[in-house]
């Protein structure tokens, strides 16, 4: 795999508010925490920054550089973008443990190729925007797509992305919005379902069962 030009950027500082058992780069799925698994997937990058939340100590014997990271998912990644050295990065949420080499490589390729790719899936229920308490209108699923990581983007790219969302004051959930508040266009590749985003108790269940077959 070519990550030799790869900075791999891992935001790991939130709380795990919605799952409630402290910060998820400390939790353990199958024995190893999702930091590890996290890691473990980036093997091969020349350069992995990691950011933690305030006041916790590093974890030792990792290779990886460990930075503070901010009050937000983007501010944390604009802290880790800050230290990054190499032409392209990969920003890569620590709640999504099962990243699989051929998702790394779509998604590298595709953002050699274009400057900026996400990979996405499309959703299996039907979907509604509820009207009060009641069912209401039905949102074409057809035409929406969930949004995963790992992120690339040229380096230079995301920078000027968060220089401008910090000028404006916008906020967002993923980077690829803010490339796209900039005006670039960000390419799609296919996403996979077990780079799930941990978030909520009973994605544990699912996390613990992946655990004991995957390999990357
Ligand atoms: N201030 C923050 C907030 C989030 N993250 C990271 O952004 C990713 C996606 O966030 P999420 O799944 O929401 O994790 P938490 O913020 O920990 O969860 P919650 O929102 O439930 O508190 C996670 O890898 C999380 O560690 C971060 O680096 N810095
Ligand atoms: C970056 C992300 O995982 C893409 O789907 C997502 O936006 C993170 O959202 P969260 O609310 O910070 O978990």
């Amino acid at each position: 795999m070519g990550l030799v030009e790869v900075s791999v950027l891992i935001p790991a500082a939130g709380e795990g508010q919605r799952l409630g058992l402290g910060p998820k780069a400390f939790l353990k799925v199958g024995g190893k925490t999702l930091l590890e698994w996290t890691l473990s997937a980036f093997q091969e990058a020349a350069e992995v920054l990691v950011a933690l939340p305030p006041g916790v100590e590093p974890p030792r014997g990792l290779r990886a550089v460990f930075l503070e990271g901010g009050p937000t998912r983007q501010a944390s990644v604009a802290r880790l973008l800050q230290a990054a050295s190499l032409p392209l990065v990969l920003v890569h949420d620590v709640a999504r443990p099962f990243v699989s080499r051929a998702l790394v490589e779509r998604v590298l390729s595709a953002t050699r190729a274009q400057g900026a790719a996400v990979p996405v899936l499309p959703l299996p229920d039907t979907l509604i925007r509820p009207e009060g308490e009641a069912y209401g209108e039905v949102v074409p699923r057809e035409a929406l797509r969930q949004v995963q990581t790992p992120q690339g983007f040229f380096t230079a790219l995301l920078r000027e992305a968060h220089a401008y969302a910090e000028k404006r004051a916008l906020s967002a959930t993923d980077d690829a919005q803010l490339v796209r508040a900039l005006g670039y266009p960000v390419a799609l590749v296919e996403g996979e379902r077990a780079a799930f985003k941990i978030t909520y108790p009973e994605d544990l269940l699912l996390a613990e069962a992946l655990a004991r077959v995957w390999s990357a």
